[in-house]
């Protein structure tokens, strides 16, 4: 057979495959919406239907990717299952999603990346106004940062979890890529700024130090914003993701300058929903101690003696009084588990205060 007629034969197999998958997608969104009646048919007087089932999609993820055989990678299957779910759910309920803005920023791509494409992203322009929309219910979830691994914490996010009563119901993991961007308007040789959120330039100090020692460093309140000014100012470049790239138009002078390669931040889902066990999950806390010697010691020691993983723990001023702290604790395990249940009571004991930020699937894609 000459190469035409293969391609021909191998186009009508395409055709005919993507036909049934079509018929195949079809077939579960319409099973996705009998599950939206099925949840709304035996609500009692004054609840309401819980559409969204972080628990369920990490099952479904994992399942596919388990079963996987390629040629795709894991990551790219669950990427497209992903997707076919995120429009199922949009059938069920279409989700509203605040995430810290504006329109570009690593945050929305987080979001977008833990809930697909079919949900609403409304931009804020701060971390606290994410946190206060969620808490006045005019949007489902939000989606704030809250860890650099070159960086360390986003304090701004762990403040706000001591103002607002908030759930945590996901994390979504992103590896982070900063380009150096450059509007129409400049002449490449005659960079006299660099533009950026203050964590970008940090992420990125040892690249502008070896290749634009002498040109100013600006920050400002986000990549987005960095490479929103840059698109009309002159001789000006910002460091920003492939979304502000993509979204103000400019062209990449240099990719991936970030100073580690594995540079990832780490973002949290917060809502008021309570996410059961799925077996592999991750629990938030907030505790403060008193104020006396071995007090960390004294709050470790549970989780060392019942072999519990600790991922973080990080030290804020508690704001409500001098000299005194509060430690965010993240630890493998799911609060109704018996075993975590006995460490948080024990915790309980000891602890000045104790909360349960959320319990929530670990991080699948
Ligand atoms: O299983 C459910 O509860 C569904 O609503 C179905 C479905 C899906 O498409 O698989 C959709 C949304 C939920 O977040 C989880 C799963």
């Amino acid at each position: 057979m000459s190469d035409a007629d293969q391609l021909k034969a191998l186009r009508v197999r395409i055709d005919s495959l993507d036909e049934k998958i079509l018929g195949l997608i079809s077939e579960r969104a319409r099973c996705a919406q009998e599950v939206a009646r099925v949840k709304t048919a035996s609500l009692a007087e004054g609840e309401s239907a819980v559409f969204y089932r972080p628990e369920r999609e990490a099952w479904v993820l994992k399942h596919i990717m388990e079963l996987n055989r390629g040629p795709l990678d894991n990551e790219e299957i669950a990427r497209l299952f992903r997707e076919i779910m995120s429009s199922c759910l949009a059938l069920e309920q279409p989700l509203q999603v605040a995430y810290l803005g504006p329109e570009g920023t690593f945050t929305q791509a987080a979001a977008l990346k833990h809930f697909g494409n079919a949900v609403v992203s409304k931009p804020m322009a701060a971390i606290d106004e994410v946190f206060r929309e969620v808490a006045a219910g005019a949007v489902n979830f939000g989606v704030v940062p809250v860890e650099n691994s070159t960086e360390g914490a986003v304090n701004h996010t762990l403040d706000s979890f001591l103002e607002h009563d908030m759930v945590i119901c996901g994390e979504v993991e992103l590896r982070i890529h900063h380009h150096l961007l450059v509007g129409e308007t400049t002449q490449t040789e005659r960079i006299t700024r660099i533009y950026s959120h203050a964590q970008s330039l940090a992420q990125c100090r040892k690249w502008l130090d070896a290749h634009y020692p002498n040109v100013e460093r600006i920050a400002v309140s986000s990549n987005a914003d960095a490479a929103k000014r840059v698109k009309s100012e002159w001789n000006s470049a910002a460091i920003a993701g492939d979304m502000a790239a993509q979204l103000y138009g400019l062209t990449r002078l240099a990719e991936k300058i970030e100073d580690r390669p594995d540079n990832s931040t780490r973002f949290l889902i917060i809502g008021s929903q309570e996410v059961p066990p799925t077996g592999d999950d991750k629990t938030s806390i907030i505790v403060s101690m008193s104020n006396k010697p071995g007090a960390l010691h004294e709050l470790l020691v549970p989780f060392h003696a019942n072999g519990i993983d600790l991922t973080r723990i990080e030290t804020r001023p508690s704001r409500s009084g001098k000299w005194t702290y509060v430690f965010f604790i993240d630890f493998q395990g799911h609060h109704q588990d018996p075993l975590i249940k006995d460490v948080l009571e024990r915790i309980g004991q000891e602890a000045v205060a104790l909360k349960v930020l959320g319990s929530y699937p670990k991080a699948v894609l």
